[in-house]
């Protein structure tokens, strides 16, 4: 019979995932998909179900690492929730199974995981594609994404200036307030991104937030919100003017509302510059548009069990 799967909480998770591991192993795996080699890895876009009358959505998000002998699902929920509501909009669990003999081997929270890969993908991003020389970070949003957002940014780059604009300006004050390093609240989006070198958006827009005319010419943006077709940060400005990264061609044609109503063209997927096989366009204006994919929690939870074996 089959060991009993082991079982992590949030705090396990979260204790286990470092960005030093996390970060060469998500480059390596985007790389790989980006190859479409179907007998290396199998992930299809994720299945969405809306929850119309919660303003919410379920995603599955299965994947298959035949070398690496990774299996894998995330169950995802995320709602718009009115402002001031003390849920998380993100919610998450990750199943492991044996590939060979189809049992469970793991189930752990996916918010740790979610919030750590997302930022560590980014980031990868930004060292394909922010300019040489950046001093100035600015982060929109206050909520889980917009802290893993800042930790590794500020662990992997040397920032002068971080910058956090938050819709309430309470709770970018307390954002800021649990940080350690210096950073600052702005009160408007544009004074938060003019002159910034790198802007990662990580709201719950479903509008833009972000427009073309005052992203200084040469800017990374790293889009990690607007996660359903008809959802938006970015406005047509920026989309078209921009060269467009995503992380993957499928799930950006059939989840992003920046690309898709924008009409942006979408140059290379992270892995292809990865692989050599696109240029990092440093010197222009660049986005990252991030959706999020299974593959990514595949490594991740792969990462946290192989911890989680070595400690017991
Ligand atoms: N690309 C990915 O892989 C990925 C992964 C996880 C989450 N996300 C998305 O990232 C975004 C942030 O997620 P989170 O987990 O940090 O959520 P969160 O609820 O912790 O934070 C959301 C932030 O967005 C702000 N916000 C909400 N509605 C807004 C609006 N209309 N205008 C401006 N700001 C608004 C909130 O004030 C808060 O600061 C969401 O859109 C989520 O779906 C993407
Ligand atoms: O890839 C993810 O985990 C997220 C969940 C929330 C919506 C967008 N994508």
């Amino acid at each position: 019979m089959a060991e009993s799967p082991v079982l992590l909480n949030k705090h396990e998770a979260e204790r286990l995932l470092s960005y030093d591991d996390l970060i060469p192993r998500l480059e390596s795996v985007m790389g790989k998909f980006s190859k479409r080699d179907s007998s290396e890895i199998i992930q299809p876009v994720r299945s969405v179900v809306p929850i119309q009358q919660h303003s919410g959505f379920l995603g599955v998000m299965p994947a298959y690492l035949a070398a690496e002998g990774i299996l894998c699902t995330k169950m995802v929920t995320f709602y718009q929730r009115p402002e001031g509501s003390s849920l998380p909009s993100t919610q998450a669990t990750v199943l492991l199974f044996h590939p060979e003999h189809g049992h469970v081997t793991a189930i752990m929270d996916g918010e740790a995981i979610t919030a750590k890969r997302t930022a560590a993908v980014s980031a990868i991003s930004a060292k394909l594609f922010m300019p040489a020389l950046s001093e100035v970070l600015c982060i929109l949003g206050s909520g889980q994404q917009a802290r893993s957002h800042y930790d590794v940014f500020t662990k992997v780059f040397k920032f002068k200036d971080v910058r956090v604009w938050s819709r309430r300006r309470e709770m970018a004050h307390r954002f800021v307030n649990d940080l350690q390093g210096p950073v600052r609240v702005c009160s408007s989006v544009k004074e938060a991104v003019m002159g910034a070198d790198v802007i990662v958006t990580a709201t719950g827009a479903s509008e833009p937030i972000l427009f073309g005319e005052w992203v200084k010419p040469g800017a990374h943006v790293a889009a990690v919100g607007a996660c359903r077709p008809d959802w938006r940060e970015l406005d047509d400005v920026l989309m078209r003017g921009a060269v467009v990264y995503v992380d993957s061609r499928e799930g950006a044609t059939a989840e992003s509302g920046d690309i898709i109503l924008s009409g942006a063209q979408v140059f290379a997927e992270l892995g292809e510059v990865i692989n050599g096989s696109f240029p990092a366009q440093r010197e222009k204006t660049t986005i990252f548009k991030s959706l999020g994919m299974g593959i990514q929690d595949a490594v991740s939870a792969k990462l946290v069990l192989e911890k989680w074996n070595s400690e017991h």
